[in-house]
Formats: C-alpha cells, sequence, structure tokens
C-alpha cells in the first residue's frame, strides 16, 4: 500500500529529464507563461509565475510517480502510460491514470517487425517465437487477443539489435521513420498501439486547490496549442472572382474581406488552423488569387 500523499497546495509536473519528450515539454510549460529557478542538481524545477513545479526524471518513472500521488500531472508518451497501466492492472494495484490532452507530437508506433527476407503471413506466425521488446504487457495483450502464443524477450534498449545476436526472432518496437528497423534488416510488419506524448494525470479530480491551478494551467496549454497551429492567410483578389475564391480557403475562421481603395480588388484574410500546403496556395491562385501569403500569429485577443 502506498502511504497516502501529503497536502500540498503546488501543482507538480513530470517531465523527462532528457531524451526526446523533455525539451518539447519544458517548451510547452514555457509558453503557458511558466517561469522557474533551478535546484543545484537540476532535477527540480520551482515555478516562479504559478504554483507549478516540474519534476525532471526518467520517462518510465513519470505514471508511477502520478499513481502515487508524488506529482500531479506528466508529460510522457501513451506507450509508456499504457504499459504502467497494464502492468499495474496485473499487479492488482489501484491508482487507474488517463490521458488529460492528446499533444500531437513525439508521435510514434509500438510495431512488431520481423527479418527483411521473412515473408509475413499474419500474427499466428508469431506462434512460438521469441519477441525482443521493451513493452512486454502491451505485446502480451496484444498477442492474447489474437490468440498467439509468442515468448517475450524484455531488453531495455537496443531491441531491434536482438534477432542478429539470436537473442530473439523477431522485435516489437517504437518506430517512427522505420530508420532504425532497416538498419538493422528488419521490417514493420504490423502496429500494436499508435503513440504520441500526452499530459497523463489520475483518473480523479486533484485535492487542495491543484485542480484550479491544473485547470488554469491546461487552459492556457490549450490556448498556447491553438496559436502555435494558428496562421494567418492574406491573398488580393479581383471583385468578381470572391465567389470563386472564398470556397476555396481551407477551413478556419470566417474570412474578413476589405475592398482595395480606388481599384476593383478585394484584400481577403483568414486566420487557419494548421499549416496551408503549397497546393492549396496554387489552387487559389490558379482561381484568380495573388499576393499569397501565410503568416505565423503571435498573440490573440478575441
Ligand atoms: N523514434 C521516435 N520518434 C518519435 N517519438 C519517439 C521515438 N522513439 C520514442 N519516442 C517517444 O519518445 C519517448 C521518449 O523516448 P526516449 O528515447 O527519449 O526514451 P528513453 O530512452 O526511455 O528515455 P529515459 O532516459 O527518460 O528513460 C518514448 O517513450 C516515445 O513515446
Ligand atoms: O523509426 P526510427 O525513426 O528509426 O526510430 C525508432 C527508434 O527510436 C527510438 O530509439 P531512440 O532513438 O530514442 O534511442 P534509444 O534506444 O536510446 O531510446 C526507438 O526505441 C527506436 O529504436
Ligand atoms: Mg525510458
Amino acid at each position: 500500500m502506498t502511504p497516502p500523499a501529503q497536502p500540498r497546495d503546488r501543482l507538480r509536473v513530470a517531465v523527462q529529464k532528457s531524451g526526446r519528450l523533455g525539451d518539447p515539454a519544458r517548451e510547452l510549460l514555457a509558453s503557458c507563461g511558466l517561469t522557474w529557478r533551478e535546484s543545484r542538481d537540476r532535477l527540480f524545477l520551482y515555478g516562479e509565475s504559478l504554483p507549478v513545479d516540474v519534476l525532471l526524471v526518467r520517462d518510465d518513472d513519470i505514471p508511477g510517480l502520478i499513481a502515487d500521488g508524488v506529482c500531479d500531472l506528466g508529460v510522457v508518451g501513451r506507450n509508456v502510460l499504457v504499459e504502467h497501466g497494464l502492468e499495474h492492472e496485473a499487479q492488482g494495484r489501484g491508482v487507474r491514470l488517463s490521458e488529460w490532452r492528446q499533444l500531437g507530437w513525439g508521435v510514434c508506433r509500438l510495431d512488431v517487425a520481423i527479418p527483411e527476407d521473412l515473408e509475413w503471413t499474419g500474427p499466428a506466425q508469431l506462434e512460438g517465437l521469441r519477441i525482443a521488446t521493451s513493452y512486454p504487457q502491451t505485446l502480451g495483450r496484444w498477442l492474447r487477443e489474437q490468440g498467439v502464443d509468442a515468448q517475450p524477450v524484455v531488453l531495455n534498449g537496443s531491441v531491434e539489435i536482438a534477432p542478429r545476436l539470436g537473442q530473439a526472432d523477431v522485435v516489437c518496437d517504437l518506430v517512427s521513420t522505420g530508420g532504425t528497423l532497416r538498419a538493422n534488416q528488419l521490417r514493420p510488419v504490423t502496429t500494436i498501439l499508435e503513440s504520441e506524448a500526452v499530459i497523463a494525470g489520475p483518473d480523479h479530480t486533484l485535492e487542495d486547490g491543484r485542480q484550479e491551478i491544473a485547470d488554469l494551467l491546461l487552459r492556457r496549454l490549450d490556448g498556447a496549442v491553438q496559436l502555435k497551429e494558428a496562421r494567418l492567410l492574406m491573398l488580393r483578389t479581383d471583385r468578381s472572382l470572391v465567389d470563386t475564391v472564398l470556397p476555396l480557403l481551407p477551413v478556419g475562421h470566417e474570412p474578413t474581406v476589405l475592398q482595395v481603395d480606388g481599384r476593383d480588388e478585394v484584400s481577403v484574410q483568414v486566420l487557419v488552423h494548421g499549416s496551408v500546403s503549397w497546393s492549396r496556395l496554387e489552387e487559389l491562385k490558379r482561381a484568380g488569387a495573388s499576393n499569397l501569403m501565410v503568416l505565423p500569429v503571435e498573440g490573440m485577443l478575441a
């Protein structure tokens, strides 16, 4: 049994100390207006502008820190969160965690990969094989769903090299570009989990006033994410072509159409979410738009 957490009136967020998610997670918190003072050992960031402190840890420890009430929230890959949840379930242990936000970066897949020269006929082919992985619980659940009996070989890193070393027959590991698999003469054959960075938290409301701080932080975070994705698309077109050009604009806010002084031309501005593709700009140009410009948005106040 974990002893009850001490009362705390400051929010504590766990973030990866180094590695793929560390810097983007700190940048995200900074974009919410959070400033901090670093402890000497650089493992703790004391929030100065908000009562939000940041604990810098190994990513694998983040779900456990939240489950034990040491931290309230954490920025972690879904792959780590799911693996932890299944492990706790298997041990019949309490606190469930959930995804409070999906962040859209740190995107990768947990794939089964086999030697390049092997034909893939389906999951049944894995029966009796040794599968090297750092995610035995997630793999185990998938194998059960497939009705396949295989043997996980648990490795904490360099999983892709296991078949060459004769430690395993196939692997189940994280993939994004596929470069690591190719370098090890392996090819992905099936995806067992789609992952991205998430804000993880307990499956219940926080206590001691920390839920209000979390709500404030998440509101700012949502705003910061929206702002990061916002672009201002500007163009000019002949007044007679407005009805042809406007339907081609990407979905966003209501466009503003302004008459250009002394000319039979209008200037169109629209706030859009996400990037505007070259093909979209070319399509607009073909329809009669000119002076096309896509600008990042620094700030917004409705
Ligand atoms: N190739 C990849 N592309 C995109 N995201 C990835 C990739 N590999 C891993 N990730 C995501 O980033 C997370 C952190 O990966 P990283 O390699 O930094 O972890 P780690 O080596 O376990 O670090 P730690 O030292 O904190 O334990 C992973 O859990 C996953 O969610
Ligand atoms: O498909 P790719 O783009 O090649 O990415 C996949 C690799 O990325 C991750 O490792 P990482 O590079 O983070 O190193 P690690 O093994 O030290 O965690 C993952 O464990 C794979 O090995
Ligand atoms: Mg780790």
